[in-house]
C-alpha cells in the first residue's frame, strides 16, 4: 500500500509538487504520467525516502515514512530512470553488494538471479559496469531489485533502454508479481503502456494531479485514447497543432 497525503516539495521558490494525494492499494500496478519536468521523479524520490518532503505525510505498507524510514527501505524496491550504480564494480559483485547490504545473501536470491539472468539475456555479469551499455546497466538495476522480492516496487520509466523482448518480459513479471501481492508504482511517457499495463493511472502536470483513476473511468465511456485524453488535460493539443503547423 502506498499512501500520500498533500505531498509538497519545494526548491527555493519553485513548487516542484503541489499538495498531493495519492492511493494504491496492495497488489496494484499504479501508472504516474505527466509531461517532462511535471514531479514525477520528485514524486517518487519522496515516496522512497530519498528526498524529504518540504511538506505532507508518506505512509508505505501502513508505515509513517518520518518515523520507518530504514524499516520501509528494507522492504521496497527502486529502479531508477538513471542508473547510478558502482562502475568500479563488475556485475556480479554489484549484486553481491545489494544481497549483503540487505542481509539477503541465500541460495534462494542467487537461484532467482540466475533465472533473471536467463529471462533477461543478462550473460555479462562478470563485466564490470562502466563498460556496460546504458540499457545493459538498466536490466542489472532491475535483477538487483527484482532478485528480492520486495512488497512495494518503484520504477521510473522501466522500459527505457530495455529491448522489446526484456521490456515484454519486465511488463509481464510485474503483472505476475502483482498478482502476487506486489505493489506496483511506475512512471511512464510510453501512454501504451499506461493503457496496457495499468490498473490505475494518475497525470501530473505542474506538481498537481489533474486526473485520478482508472483508464476508462478517466476516459468517461468516450471513444478517445488515453493519448488524445492526456493531451487534453495537459493542455498541449492545441500547441501541437500550432507548432505543426508553423513547420
Ligand atoms: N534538485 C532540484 N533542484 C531544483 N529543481 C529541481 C530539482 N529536482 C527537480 N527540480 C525541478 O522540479 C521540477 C520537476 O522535476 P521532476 O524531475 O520531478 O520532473 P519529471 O516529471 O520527472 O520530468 P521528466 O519526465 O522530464 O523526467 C522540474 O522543473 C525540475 O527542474
Amino acid at each position: 500500500m502506498i499512501k500520500a497525503e498533500k505531498l509538497t516539495r519545494k526548491f527555493g521558490n519553485f513548487v516542484a509538487v503541489n499538495g498531493i494525494d495519492l492511493y494504491i492499494e496492495k497488489g496494484k500496478i499504479f501508472g504516474f504520467l505527466g509531461p517532462n519536468g511535471a514531479g514525477k521523479t520528485t514524486t517518487i524520490r519522496m515516496l522512497t525516502g530519498s528526498l524529504r518532503p518540504t511538506s505532507g505525510k508518506v505512509e508505505i505498507l501502513g508505515l509513517d515514512m518520518k518515523t520507518h524510514e530504514l524499516e520501509i527501505k528494507r522492504r521496497i524496491g527502486v529502479v531508477p530512470d538513471e542508473p547510478r550504480i558502482y562502475d568500479h564494480l563488475r556485475g556480479y559483485e554489484y549484486l553481491e553488494f545489494i544481497m549483503d547490504i540487505y542481509r539477503q545473501n541465500t541460495k534462494e536470491v542467487k537461484k532467482r538471479i540466475e533465472e533473471l539472468s536467463e529471462a533477461f539475456g543478462v550473460d555479462y555479469l562478470d563485466k564490470q559496469i562502466s563498460d556496460m551499455s546504458h540499457g545493459m546497466k538498466q536490466k542489472l538495476m532491475v535483477i538487483s531489485v527484482l532478485m528480492r522480492k520486495p512488497e512495494v516496487i518503484f520504477l521510473d520509466e522501466p522500459t527505457v533502454g530495455l529491448d522489446a523482448k526484456s521490456a515484454k518480459i519486465l511488463k509481464e513479471l510485474l503483472r505476475k508479481y502483482a498478482n502476487q501481492g506486489v505493489t506496483i508504482f511506475l512512471t511512464t511517457h510510453i501512454l501504451e503502456i499506461a493503457e496496457k499495463m495499468c490498473d490505475e493511472i494518475a497525470i501530473i502536470n505542474k506538481g498537481e494531479i489533474i486526473a485520478q483513476g482508472d483508464i476508462e473511468t478517466l476516459k468517461q465511456g468516450e471513444n478517445k485514447s488515453l493519448e488524445d485524453l492526456f493531451l487534453e488535460l495537459t493542455a498541449q493539443e492545441e500547441d501541437i497543432k500550432n507548432i505543426v503547423d508553423s513547420l
